[in-house]
């Protein structure tokens, strides 16, 4: 089974940033998803290590339907259930879980298992899996890392997902990479903007992030 459909790893190549945060008040997942999306980031990945979680979830998908929801740290095949019921577009973890992988093809959930080893790779790979999450990014080697990791298995077109760590000053050794679909990071919303409802800020930030990115191509 196709575990990562064309279409979504196509919406992610296209802006290639995904911002990722927690909520802790659902009554914040929608105006900080309209923030982020003003501001030119069009996907997003909320992890769920808050109370919150899923409602936010929903919330967005209802409300914010331009947005591509993706939701993070699914630990659990229930979670896997419970975030395509919420109307999520796909899921990510920090880790290769099989039982989680397995859950999301039963269900053709689009999910990206957590890599950063070539066993969790070959792991992944022998799951069907062919777009992954990599994760830690920075604290494992960063993009040298990453190279010289992947290399082994180019001739299978993975398609990597790179996270942990990353900012607009370190991101774009990895978006040049032939093999990033788009990376992502928790830098983009930083929570003291969510805590003030500075929804004018995190559009800034937003807006500031895509500005690095098209800099960085300028030349291109
Ligand atoms: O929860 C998941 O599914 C994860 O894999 C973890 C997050 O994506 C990272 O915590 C983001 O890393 P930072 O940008 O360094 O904060």
């Amino acid at each position: 089974m196709m575990m990562f459909p064309d279409e979504i790893l196509q919406r992610l190549q296209r802006t290639g940033i995904v911002a990722g945060f927690s909520v802790e008040q659902t009554q914040h997942a929608v105006p900080l998803a309209k923030a982020l999306f003003k501001g030119g980031i069009d996907a997003i990945e909320l992890t769920l290590r808050t109370a919150a979680g899923i409602d936010a979830v929903r919330a967005i998908c209802a409300e914010v339907p331009e947005m591509l929801v993706g939701v993070g740290t699914i630990l659990t095949p229930e979670t896997v259930r419970e975030v395509k019921a919420a109307g999520a577009s796909f899921g990510v973890a920090p880790g290769m879980n099989a039982r989680v992988v397995r859950a999301a093809q039963e269900i053709e959930f689009p999910f990206a298992p957590g890599i950063m080893t070539p066993s969790d790779l070959e792991a992944a790979i022998e799951l069907g899996c062919r777009f992954v999450k990599f994760f830690p990014a920075e604290a494992a080697g960063g993009i040298s890392y990453l190279r010289s990791m992947s290399a082994p298995y180019k001739h299978l077109g993975i398609q990597y997902f790179p996270l942990g760590g990353l900012n607009a000053e370190n991101m774009l050794p990895y978006l040049k990479e032939s093999n990033v679909a788009a990376i992502g990071g928790s830098w983009i919303v930083k929570q003291t903007m969510v805590n003030n409802e500075d929804w004018d800020g995190i559009t800034t930030s937003a807006a500031n992030v895509i500005k690095a990115k098209n800099k960085g191509f300028e030349n291109e």
